[in-house]
């Protein structure tokens, strides 16, 4: 395995994957820099939650390769990204809402503890603890530890799905609409919150809200039915003649 400034800490190879004979990815190559904040955009139908899942391991590629820090990862299950430090955020149907919120981060967290420490057992439940205290309070959860998750408001709940992907404290964050649902202020407080993240970790999200991704990511790569289209910076994106005519809607 590679590590240096000058791996990406993921790469896409001319991933494709099909559906049937439906294809909603074709050839899609790029590649994602150590401490880079990339959102992934597109109109709907893109291919954009599909490429989510193959980077973050959900569903393997029907062909093409994804390299983590330079080693082939393609195909690997899904505890094996976890393990090498790829997280992504938790879907609100994963938490389980008759449990509190620091039990859930809990279970996320001992997940990650029990690799490392799976014969030390006092050491085993102490430290879930300890990171579940750190990553609420990282997530100002900490005041709502003790309540049910299934009494959180919406976008408390998606704070603790970045919680316990935070739990595993992972080197590359994948975020999956991270803002969905949420109020103007929630929508804030989230992203001034990934912002902070994106600080210690790469940061990979998919997202709808444009105003959002202008002002918090440095790289955005757009897709269009399934293909690569564009990537760059905010502004190239915003001045690019074919990003505008597909995506946003001029002629
Ligand atoms: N499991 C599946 N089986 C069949 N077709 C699928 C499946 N998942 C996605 N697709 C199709 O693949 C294409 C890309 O879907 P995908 O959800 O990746 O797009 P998206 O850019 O995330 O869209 P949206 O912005 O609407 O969420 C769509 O045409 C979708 O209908």
């Amino acid at each position: 395995m590679q590590n240096n400034s000058l791996t990406p800490i993921l790469e896409a190879r001319q991933v494709s994957k099909t559906f049937g004979r439906f294809r909603a990815l074709q050839d899609v190559t790029t590649r994602f820099m150590p401490g880079t904040l990339t959102a992934i955009i597109g109109p709907n139908g893109a291919g954009k939650s599909t490429f989510f899942n193959v980077l973050s391991g959900a569903f393997a590629p029907s062909s093409g390769q994804v390299l983590f820090n330079g080693q082939d990862i393609t195909g690997l299950p899904q505890h094996e990204f976890a393990r090498l430090g790829i997280s992504k955020s938790f879907q609100i149907t994963n938490i389980f809402k008759q449990l509190s919120v620091h039990e859930n981060v809990r279970v996320a967290a001992q997940m990650q503890t029990a690799r490392y420490n799976f014969l030390r057992s006092a050491h085993t439940y102490s430290k879930p603890i300890e990171i579940a205290d750190q990553v609420l309070q990282r997530v100002n959860l900490s005041h709502l530890s003790h309540q049910t998750s299934g009494d959180l408001a919406h976008g408390q709940q998606r704070a603790l799905e970045l919680a316990m992907a935070l739990a595993c404290d992972p080197k590359l964050l994948l975020l999956d609409e991270p803002t969905a649902g949420m109020s103007p202020e929630e929508t804030m407080v989230m992203m001034d919150l990934i912002r902070d993240l994106a600080s210690e970790r790469t940061v990979i999200l998919v997202e709808h809200k444009m105003k959002l991704i202008m002002g918090l990511c440095n790289r955005i790569i757009v897709l269009h039915h399934g293909e690569f289209l564009a990537e760059g910076s905010p502004e190239d994106i915003q001045s690019n003649a074919e990003v505008r005519r597909v995506y946003l809607g001029d002629n």
